[in-house]
């Protein structure tokens, strides 16, 4: 069964705590400021990679916090991911993000997950999420890879101008739609 539900979530409109500073921490938080530089995100471990003191440089809106994980870290946040090399620390903090209702992601451990990150294929406006339903990251990031190699750069100008188009068409919701579908039917 593939029942993933996926959604784009505004991550600047966001607090996300990030609890693990090494590989998995740095993946995470590549992958969130990579998409939303502006997004607000706390990290907190008693050991941080140097490439993440580099990134709170560069991104005014990281924290880091240098301590060991607990609960109060949790006020507040909206989002929280969990790569910590402590199995009983990921089980603690998905059990408090739980108990308080916050969505959490453990990204060693499928079934303690609210939800999963994705492979994300951008070309401009257009940006692609790619799943495998946690069966192998590493096809979705060379799906990736493929989507990147042949989807033109070209295709900015034509989401520019189906904007153009959708901005200026008259009338009710049913005859806009009408003329989008068939100005688009080239595309299927
Ligand atoms: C369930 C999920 C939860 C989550 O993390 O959200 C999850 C779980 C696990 N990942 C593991 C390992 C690896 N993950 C990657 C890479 C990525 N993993 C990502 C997502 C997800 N990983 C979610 C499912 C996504 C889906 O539905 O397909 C990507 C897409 C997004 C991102 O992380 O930003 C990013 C690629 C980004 C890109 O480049 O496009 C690589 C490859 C690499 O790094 O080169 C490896 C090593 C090779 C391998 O194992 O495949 C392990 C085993 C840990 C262990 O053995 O200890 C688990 C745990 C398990 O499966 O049990
Ligand atoms: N490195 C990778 O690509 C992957 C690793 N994993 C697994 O994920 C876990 C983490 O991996 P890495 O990031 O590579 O490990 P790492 O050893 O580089 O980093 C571990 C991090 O956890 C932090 N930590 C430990 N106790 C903590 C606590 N009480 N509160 C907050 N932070 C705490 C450490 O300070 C450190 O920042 C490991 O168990 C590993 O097996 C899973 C998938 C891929």
């Amino acid at each position: 069964m593939n029942t993933l539900f996926p959604i784009f979530v505004k991550a600047e409109q966001l607090h996300t705590l990030i609890v693990g500073g090494g590989y998995v921490g740095l993946e995470k938080a590549t992958a969130l400021l990579g998409n939303a530089p502006d997004a607000r995100v706390t990290l907190v471990a008693p050991f941080i990679r140097d490439e993440l003191h580099a990134m709170a440089r560069e991104h005014p809106k990281l924290e880091l916090i240098q301590e060991p994980y607990h609960e109060v870290y949790l006020t507040d946040k909206d989002l929280v991911i969990v790569g910590t090399n402590d199995k009983a620390v990921n089980r603690q903090v998905q059990a408090d993000c739980k108990a308080r209702r916050i969505l959490v992601n453990v990204a060693d451990t499928p079934d303690l997950c609210d939800f999963y990150l994705s492979s994300v294929v951008k070309k401009g406006d257009l940006k692609i999420a790619v799943s495998t339903n946690g069966k192998s990251p590493t096809f979705a990031k060379r799906f990736r890879e493929v989507l990147e190699e042949i989807l033109p750069d070209s295709l900015q100008e034509t989401l520019d101008n189906l904007t153009a188009i959708r901005n200026q068409l008259k009338g009710d919701f049913v005859q806009k739609m009408e003329k989008l579908n068939e100005i688009t039917k080239v595309l299927k």
